[in-house]
């Protein structure tokens, strides 16, 4: 990792009455000119996060805010800089926004946002606002099929918004009838369901695959199309490229903390997780000895959450 100083960049997500999110438009002769960005801007030494931002915002858009809570600090690395996105929820604002320093301004409907062209940081901020920040891997089912299903029922009746669908030891017509019922569940409750490995039955069951590592190199391109999502299980920055290369929509990189089920491996610990986070745009979740009480240090280390199997799983310690 080089070992170039880390810039410090604070930003907001500013919201009208009907919920859209304020954009600014970087004007001509600035690094990244005609992107779009969360107004904010760099901390100056010796201030807060919260008085930096508060301070940019007067200054590039005339308004006074209360800072809300964090969303997510993505560490990022540019061709000619590294640096810390740290975004934070505006809890409150009053004066009348205006675009102080020339640039272009947009209040964005949410589901908009990935249409407009953003720095590389800017990617997983904006899958932080719109995407789960859980993400579940079944557990084989070793016990009968009902047992698996109902504890599912319960993972997704707990708030669980996206599932991957995982048994790697199970007879394929168990599996098979299994799928079915879960993809069913999925569905009911309006939650994102990927199989993990098996791209047919992704195709035959329409929902997204999630891939291990080693089938990416055999992949020329993403194996189902843009409204079914393609994951992929990362663990160096040589598998984060070829994830990259065929144009996964998330990856999950660990293992951040020691898990029972990998005892020999070293994890990745935070700072080896932020990283890679650094040299990827791709939004991450976070796996390995991980549960729910990780997620805001997930979120501080530029993760879009935690995936996990025990943690999210009911009944399992
Ligand atoms: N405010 C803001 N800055 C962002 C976002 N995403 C992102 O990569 N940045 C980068 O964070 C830095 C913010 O610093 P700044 O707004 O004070 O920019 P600046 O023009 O003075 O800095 P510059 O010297 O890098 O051009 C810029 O390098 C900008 O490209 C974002 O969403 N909001």
């Amino acid at each position: 990792m080089s070992g170039e100083a880390m810039v410090e960049v604070v930003a907001g997500v500013i919201r009208d009455k009907t919920g859209r999110i304020l954009l600014a438009r970087r004007t001509e002769g600035r690094d990244l000119a005609g992107l779009w960005e969360f107004p904010g801007g760099k901390r100056e030494p010796g201030e807060t996060p919260e008085g930096a931002l508060a301070r940019e915002l007067h200054e590039e858009l005339g308004i006074d805010i209360d800072c809300g809570a964090p969303l997510i600090a993505v560490p990022q690395r540019y061709p000619h800089k590294r640096l810390r996105l740290d975004v934070r929820h505006v809890a409150a604002w009053r004066g009348t926004v205006k675009g102080h320093e020339g640039q272009a301004l947009a209040w964005v409907p949410p589901h908009l946002l990935a249409s407009y062209a953003m720095p590389s940081a800017d990617i997983p901020v904006v899958a932080a606002l719109l995407q789960p920040d859980r993400y579940l891997v079944t557990p084989a089912p070793d016990l009968s099929d009902a047992t698996w299903l109902d504890a599912l029922e319960h993972a997704l009746a707990n708030g669980v918004r996206r599932v991957q669908l995982r048994a790697p030891d199970s007879e394929p017509r168990r599996w098979h009838t299994l799928v079915d019922a879960a993809v069913d569940a999925c569905r009911r409750h309006d939650v994102d369901v990927l199989v993990n490995g098996d791209i047919d039955l992704a195709r035959e069951f329409d929902i997204g695959v999630h891939l291990r590592a080693a089938q990416l190199p055999a992949l020329a391109s993403r194996p189902l199309p843009a409204d079914r999502r393609v994951a992929a299980s990362c663990h160096t920055l040589a598998e984060i490229r070829e994830a990259e290369r065929i144009g996964c929509d998330f990856i999950v990189v660990g293992a951040v903390a020691g898990t029972p089920t990998h005892p020999g491996a070293t994890p990745l610990g935070w700072a080896g997780f932020a990283a890679l986070r650094e040299d990827t745009a791709l939004p991450i979740y976070a796996i390995g000895g991980l549960g729910e009480q990780e997620l805001d240090i997930a979120r501080a280390h530029g993760a879009q959450g935690i995936a996990a199997i025990r943690a999210f799983w009911p009944g399992t310690p």
